[in-house]
């Protein structure tokens, strides 16, 4: 299946688009979408990578952040991945609880029988999108950030944290900053990678940062009416790992803010500005 266009629709001088592909690193049929800022009129623009959160798909981020008219005036694509492998063939889990399987890919490469089959999420969102997008639309190759939203926001630190080569700054809304600590994480990490948590911690932000990763400039808000605040998603364990490495970052908490896409929409402006003064934009 070529590149396959389900919807476009002119946006804040931009336009935003929906995608379809056949994907090799999660051996699906994977759905994104891209917002072109008006500037990717005039040539190639740097792009911000998005990673949503449990049970949700690339629409969420489009349809709630209010993201748009930020990259429109700072002259940033933004390109918002699916969550997980899709389709029949695609393993879910066996009770069908949302914090595990489709729509809770976590970002990681699975090594565990049946999940390693598709479950490859991080090949997908580093490698095999970017070089999609890169190849079809006007991005400039080698500039790039990355962002994302609780099971995003650890998918993006990861992933940043990995690659300092491959983007230029990280920003997370109320990451799992520590998935080896806290049930969402110790769930989807035990089935994608088995049982032996040293596997994990190349999968966890906290365990990278204290085992060396090299950091990029790091922002991270944290909602302090969040209810999941506490027991999944542990912000001290974050800072804690960023201050004994020497890290520096701009973890803030707001209070009042809970975990919706109320809470993103009210930030992403900050967020994106924060990308556009690393990424050299417009
Ligand atoms: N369906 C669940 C709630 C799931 C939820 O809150 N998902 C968050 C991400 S949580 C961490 O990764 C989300 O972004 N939801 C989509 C949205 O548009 O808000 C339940 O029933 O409690």
């Amino acid at each position: 299946m070529a590149l396959e266009t389900l919807a476009a629709s002119r946006c804040f001088d931009g336009e935003q688009l929906r995608l379809r592909h056949a994907a090799t690193t999660v051996d699906c049929t994977m759905t994104f979408s891209v917002f072109l800022p008006p500037q990717a009129r005039q040539g190639p623009v740097p792009v911000l990578y998005w990673l949503s959160g449990l049970t949700c798909t690339d629409e969420n981020f489009v349809t709630k952040a209010g993201a748009q008219r930020y990259a429109a005036e700072a002259g940033i694509a933004l390109v918002a991945a699916d969550t997980s492998p899709r389709g029949d063939a695609v393993p879910d889990d066996p009770e069908g609880a949302w914090d595990f399987g489709l729509g809770a890919g976590f970002y990681v490469n699975a090594t565990e029988a049946p999940w390693r089959d598709h479950y490859r999420m991080y090949d997908y969102v580093v490698h095999e999108l970017p070089a999609l997008v890169t190849a079809e639309f006007p991005l400039r190759d080698g500039q790039a950030a990355i962002a994302g939203h609780s099971m995003g926001g650890h998918g993006a630190l990861v992933a940043g944290l990995r690659n300092p080569d491959r983007y230029a700054s990280i920003s997370a809304f109320a990451p799992i900053s520590a998935p080896s600590q806290c049930p969402w994480g110790r769930k989807a990490l035990g089935h994608y990678l088995g049982p032996d948590p040293t596997r994990w911690r190349a999968w966890d932000a906290e365990a990278l940062l204290r085992d060396g990763a090299s950091a990029r400039p790091l922002l991270v808000d944290q909602g302090g009416a969040d209810g999941f605040l506490e027991e999944q998603l542990m912000p001290e364990r974050l800072a804690a790992a960023c201050a004994d490495a020497g890290v520096e970052a701009t973890l803030r908490q707001q209070p009042g803010y809970d975990h919706s896409y109320y809470f993103i929409a009210s930030f992403i402006g900050e967020h994106i500005a924060f990308h556009a003064e690393r990424l050299g934009a417009a």
